[in-house]
């Protein structure tokens, strides 16, 4: 197995609690304004990066989908509108994200189409091969144990079936690498403390951002929790990765 020096990256450093007792904590937190944030510091990017993730899945047609880290359900929402599968099930430890996910579904009236649920990934309580698709927005990055939840991930997932994680990386090349480094180690923690947002849980998204594994260090750990023709796509020069992978 390779080294996990994501491991060591937790949200609030001088906390006894464990990582994912802390990263729950967090995401309560900042559940409220979190879709505002994601929308404004991103300037909408992260609604393109979710969207070109889900296109690529259109040719599977898959009907179960599994949304791992689903947060406040913006991947599932979007991938009910435009993959139309049967069911979606979306997993979280965080029950306000998950509050604030359910209250959206509501909204759009899809309620008997998404379900989410409060559940760890590193545990999940699935049955073997019982999704065609399992995604993971902005989500693994958070893991305690990254292989732990990756394999849980391969386990629900159908023979055959396909995997999908949008994750950070570091843009290429160096110059932009060092404007983004800038933006998002200091004046996006300063632009959430403005909204009243805990300026810890935005330098701590840097910091593990780029403490994770990323490319094709990320796609060998995928082979080697056993997923099959693990592939990547950077996006945005590189600010973040879809990465897909099959059963
Ligand atoms: C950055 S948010 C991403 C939310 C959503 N996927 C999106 O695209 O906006 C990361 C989410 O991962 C969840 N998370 C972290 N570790 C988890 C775990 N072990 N099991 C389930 N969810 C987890 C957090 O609670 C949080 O809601």
């Amino acid at each position: 197995m390779p080294s996990q020096p994501h491991d060591h990256i937790i949200p609030f450093e001088e906390s006894a609690k464990s990582k994912k007792e802390q990263v729950a904590e967090m995401f309560d937190k900042i559940a409220g304004k979190y879709d505002f944030m994601n929308r404004f510091l991103s300037a909408r990017t992260d609604v393109s990066w979710r969207r070109k993730a889900i296109k690529a899945l259109k040719q599977y047609r898959p009907q179960h989908i599994l949304d791992i880290a689903t947060g406040t359900g913006d991947m599932a929402i979007m991938a009910m509108q435009m993959l139309q599968p049967k069911k979606i099930t979306g997993v979280d430890i965080s029950a306000q994200m998950l509050e604030e996910g359910r209250r959206k579904i509501e909204k759009l009236g899809l309620s008997s189409q998404i379900d989410l649920q409060l559940g760890d990934s590193e545990n999940l309580q699935f049955a073997d091969d019982s999704f065609d698709v399992v995604m993971a927005a902005f989500g693994v990055r958070n893991f305690e144990n990254l292989e732990k939840g990756l394999s849980e991930m391969r386990r629900v997932l159908k023979p055959g079936g396909r995997l999908c994680i949008i994750e950070f990386s570091r843009p290429k090349p160096a110059f932009i690498n060092s404007l983004y480094q800038f933006y998002m180690g200091n004046i996006a923690p300063q632009i959430a403390k403005l909204f009243h947002q805990d300026k810890k849980a935005y330098q701590y998204l840097n910091r593990s951002a780029n403490a994770f594994p990323e490319r094709k260090d990320f796609t060998a750990i995928l082979s080697q929790v056993g997923f099959v023709q693990p592939d990547y796509r950077a996006l945005t020069f590189g600010m973040c990765c879809i990465y897909s992978a099959t059963k």
